[in-house]
């Protein structure tokens, strides 16, 4: 049929009729755009004729009949709009639905799960709870108890910090990665003395303390295959990853104000120290953000700020191995690098976990690595070159004094030379008694050569050739793990150790307090057991 020859409406009425009808089909055939579109058409010719029946006389009838078809048309212009991932417009839609019929079925379960998706458990909850009150709920009375259940757990994790990711972690990763909850635990940003701000822990807190569990604004993750492919594929991703994040923060007024608060790298103290508050996921908004999206700006804050998954310092839990991800995580943003880091992250999915890596004082600043720590202060130099700073942490600070001294840069020489390790640890050890260094200092040496103790370690015949004129794998252990926090490669020398001599009671608990700090207390103590025993079953030799 030609569309001359398509009969147009001739009322009104028959118009509305038909845009509702287009409206819905588009929605069912996921045309999504289109349909909201054509919805938009329906509500205002909807609203135009309300507020016309309103100066008129109204006839009750009529204007309950067209009441309840704008709240059905916004509501499901809601469901277009959430699809579409525009939370904010389709949450206003919810909400003018909600004021037409507070109890409207529909609206109440698409917003309750709109909000659930933004992390906003107990006003999720609200919703769910009156939407089974309906009705309607009768047929779906096993999945709204489901919504109402995970509100309920998530809200208690975001409360509490109480997450336990043993079971997964114990089955080898299987099936999805469980769902969390956004979490901030007992931390405030501040100004630092690093750069800009940073992250504080407002006290003391002990190894494996949870400190923040946070969903990223994107990520983006590829299989690399070949080398040639490789850089081409990276690219993609970063162009893929920096479309999400300009998408999210166009269509969500809040994201956009958040990411409003981080650094581009530029003038970094002039930069405001925001509240704590504003990232709970329970924030109140702060009304209409009408700026317009800058994306230039957001180019250079996700250079700042963007974590690339597969750092060292990061555990990715239950990934495949051959990918690279990249992710974007506002608060995270906040927390500086350091050498002597005292705080390590976990991925979980789109979520990363923040957790203390060995005790920590009230007052001291949250810091992870941006890049391998365990390695020395020429080689911790370029990589932060190449993060675009220069790292003034204590650590750096004392070991450009020490490093400039001819017998560091021997040693160092040396055993890019090959070296003997056990003649190069024999020599740092006294040299530091020479020299006098004492306390933390010693482990930051340490952590600085620990490639050198792990092979030396490692290998019996070193060990019977050094005996005691090497110190213990555990004084090691522990100077390296309370200087920069411990790391699966400083436990892991730990646990070789302790299983082969056969462990005692107190071998265990240390093991234990090294494994919380690398795991965090998500994972429980039995668990943790069972992981620390794989891991020593898994590698004979470091
Ligand atoms: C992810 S941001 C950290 C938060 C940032 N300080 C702020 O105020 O928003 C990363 C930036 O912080 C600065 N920074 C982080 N750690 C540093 C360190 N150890 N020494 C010097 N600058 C550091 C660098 O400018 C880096 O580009």
């Amino acid at each position: 049929m030609r569309e001359e020859d398509q009969q147009q409406p001739s009322t009104p009425e028959e118009l509305m009729q038909e845009l509702r009808f287009k409206a819905t089909e588009l929605l069912l055939r996921e045309e999504l755009q289109e349909s909201v579109k054509v919805y938009t058409q329906f509500i205002n010719i909807c609203q135009d004729k309300i507020s016309k029946t309103h100066q008129n006389q109204p006839e009750p009838d009529h204007l309950n009949g067209l009441q309840k078809s704008l709240c059905l048309a916004l509501s499901n212009r809601a469901e277009a709009r959430s699809k579409l991932r525009d939370f904010t417009k389709a949450l206003k839609d919810c909400d003018q639905a909600l004021k037409i019929e507070s109890t409207h079925f529909k609206s109440l379960v698409g917003k309750g799960k709109i909000l659930l998706g933004l992390n906003r458990y107990s006003k999720a909850l609200d919703c769910f709870q009156t939407a089974i009150l309906d009705p309607q709920a009768n047929g779906n009375l096993e999945t709204l108890n489901g919504y109402v259940q995970k509100c309920k757990k998530l809200e208690f994790q975001s409360r509490t910090g109480a997450f336990d990711l043993s079971d997964w972690i114990l089955s080898g990763f299987r099936g999805k990665s469980p769902e969390l909850a956004e979490y901030i635990g007992p931390v405030q940003i501040k100004r630092s003395e690093l750069s800009g701000r940073g992250l504080f822990a407002t006290k003391n807190i002990d190894a494996g303390t949870l400190l923040l569990v946070t969903k990223a604004i994107a990520t983006e993750r590829v299989i690399l295959s070949s080398q040639d492919s490789d850089e081409n594929a990276q690219l993609v991703m970063w162009k893929n990853f920096v479309d999400k994040v300009v998408e999210s923060a166009t269509k969500c007024e809040e994201i956009h104000r958040l990411i409003s608060t981080l650094s581009t790298g530029e003038d970094e103290d002039k930069l405001e120290a925001p509240e704590i508050s504003l990232f709970r996921p329970e924030a109140e908004e702060k009304g209409e953000a009408n700026e317009e999206v800058d994306k230039v700006r957001i180019l250079s804050v996700l250079d700042v700020n963007s974590l690339v998954e597969d750092s060292v310092s990061a555990k990715v839990l239950g990934r495949n191995s051959d990918y690279y991800g990249v992710g974007f995580w506002v608060l995270a943003s906040f927390i500086n690098h350091s050498c002597n880091p005292n705080a390590r992250r976990l991925h979980v999915g789109d979520y990363v976990l923040v957790h203390a890596s060995r005790d920590v004082k009230a007052g001291e600043e949250i810091t992870f690595a941006y890049f391998d720590v365990l390695s020395p202060l020429s080689k911790r130099k370029e990589k932060s070159k190449t993060w675009g700073f220069h790292c003034i942490c204590k650590r750096c600070k004392f070991e450009e004094e020490i490093c400039s001294k001819p017998e560091m840069k021997e040693i160092e020489i040396g055993l890019h030379r090959g070296i003997d390790v056990g003649t190069a640890i024999f020599r740092l050890e006294e040299g530091m008694r020479r020299w006098m260094v004492r306390g933390k200092e010693k482990g930051y040496l340490r952590a600085s050569f620990w490639a050198a103790y792990v092979e030396a370690y490692g290998s019996e015949k070193s060990v019977k050739r050094w005996g005691r004129r090497i110190p213990a794998v555990d004084i090691a252990v522990d100077s390296v793990a309370e200087a920069v926090g411990c790391d699966e490669r400083v436990l892991k020398v730990f646990t070789q150790a302790f299983k082969g001599n056969g462990a005692s009671l107190v071998d265990m608990e240390k093991a234990l307090k090294l494994g919380r700090g690398v795991h965090g207390k998500v994972v429980k103590k039995q668990a943790l057991r069972s992981l620390l025993d794989s891991g020593t079953r898994e590698h004979r030799r470091y």
